[in-house]
């Protein structure tokens, strides 16, 4: 098993370069199939999950070619509508081919995504969409069913949660649909209007993606068409995390700090130094920071991809923090890991209350999610000694170079087999 080893205690100085949004590209990978000419899309992170997507549409027999920052995806004619379980039970985003089948082509048949690391992550406001657009819902053998021989047609649907998935799923599939859907409650994630301004690019009327009322007229026809990917708001953020724990200097490009607007005010709380500038943003940190106390909630609250990573600041912070989760039921994993490390954190349900502590100590530790794992390399790069993380596969799914990027800034950590 590969591992990373991690000297802590370096202070991280130079540029990083923030590579395209996972969560922007998965959704916007699926919704290629929507496109009867093919699509280029750019900015393209080299990550599993983006490996994991293209195997989907490989197997649903649509030809993806990957070259660096560049992905290909033709999608003129579609094979099969099945997404195994040996897919989506790497990746629960792969679900969200159901929304571009159904439209395109009528019919799909997914695996039923399963529990997860962090929550049991249900499925049925997706369904919910879906039913309301007309498709008809069969479950059985671990898969989930839905058709629509006549095609969708437009409906006027209420989400009982903002859910990201949920609302890009029946975002792509009411694109095709007859008439208009109009979706209240939807989510407002930067990533929702990304896939939007995609959308719209291949012949699709979408309108009021980052608001809380998305419209969508159904056209008969989508084209392929041409388009770069947001920056990685999560990515980001956590190498500015990683700027204030090891009280370093660093300088991020390619991000754009609207969509950070929640990270950047509770680092400045907690006395860390942000300049925003047009090209990038600067953070440092002289002095010791703050406690501070977060809640995730949804965009425009503090996300919950940010959560670890925030957690694991928070155990060296002077002063004690209160950690509400409040978007995923069991988003705690990596608090046994970093009380390894020598944090003191207790839980009670969805909260956790952080005592900072002095330093942490190194150890081998296990990644249990993607930012469990991420959390788990900041804590390494300002912990005593020597930090081994293992299960990196997780860290693989959403961190491109991220071993290249820490050693670029100083860092001194390696992977090991
Ligand atoms: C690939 C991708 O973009 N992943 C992101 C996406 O996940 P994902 O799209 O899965 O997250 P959702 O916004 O759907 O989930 C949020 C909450 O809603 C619940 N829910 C969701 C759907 C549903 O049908 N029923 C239901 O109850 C989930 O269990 C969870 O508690 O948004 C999450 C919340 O910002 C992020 O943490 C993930 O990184
Ligand atoms: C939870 C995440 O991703 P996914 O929804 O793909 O599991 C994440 O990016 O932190």
């Amino acid at each position: 098993m590969e591992k990373l080893i991690i000297r802590g205690g370096k202070r991280l100085y130079g540029t990083v370069k923030i590579s395209g949004a996972k969560n922007a590209v998965l959704p916007i990978i699926a919704a290629s199939l929507l496109g009867s000419t093919p699509s280029t899309l750019e900015e393209i992170p080299n990550l599993e999950d983006v490996h994991t997507i293209s195997e989907v549409l490989g197997q649903l027999g649509v030809p993806v070619e990957y070259s660096p920052g560049i992905l290909k995806v033709d999608s003129r004619d579609i094979k099969t509508c099945e997404a195994p379980y040996e897919l989506v039970r790497k990746m629960r985003a792969s679900f969200l081919v159901m929304g571009p089948l159904l439209s395109r082509i009528g019919q799909a048949r997914i695996s039923l995504p399963g529990g997860c690391a962090i929550g049991t992550r249900p499925i049925d406001l997706h369904l919910k969409g879906f039913e309301a657009l007309g498709a008809e819902i069969i479950q059985g053998h671990g898969y989930i069913e839905a058709r629509a021989p006549r095609g969708l047609t437009g409906a006027r649907i209420y989400l009982d949660f903002p859910s990201v998935g949920a609302t890009e799923n029946i975002m792509m599939a009411a694109s095709m649909a007859k008439g208009q859907t109009v979706i209240e409650n939807p989510a407002e994630e930067p990533e929702i209007v990304d896939l939007a301004t995609y959308l719209n690019a291949m012949g699709a009327r979408v309108r009021g993606a980052g608001t809380n009322v998305i419209k969508i007229d159904g056209v008969s026809e989508l084209h392929g068409a041409c388009h770069a990917v947001i920056p990685d708001r999560i990515e980001a953020g956590t190498y500015m995390v990683a700027a204030a724990m090891t009280g370093g200097d660093i300088r991020l490009e390619n991000v754009i700090t609207e969509h950070l607007k929640p990270v950047i005010a509770k680092l400045k709380e907690a006395g860390v130094e942000i300049e925003e500038d047009l090209l990038g943003v600067r953070v440092r940190r002289n002095e010791l920071f703050r406690a501070v106390d977060i809640k995730t909630l949804p965009y425009p609250g503090f996300p919950t991809d940010m959560q670890a990573q925030f957690m694991a600041m928070l155990t060296i912070a002077k002063g004690a923090s209160v950690v509400t989760e409040t978007v995923f039921e069991n988003r705690f994993m990596h608090v046994d890991e970093l009380k390894r490390m020598g944090a003191n954190i207790k839980i009670d349900g969805r909260v956790a209350v952080v005592e900072g502590v002095a330093n942490l100590t190194g150890c081998p530790v296990k990644a249990t999610d993607l930012r469990a794992g991420a959390a788990l390399v900041l804590a390494g790069l300002t912990a005593s000694g020597a930090t081994e993380v293992g299960y990196l596969h997780h860290i693989d799914r959403g961190y491109e170079n991220l071993v290249e990027k820490f050693q670029s800034l100083g860092a001194d950590l390696e992977r090991i087999k």
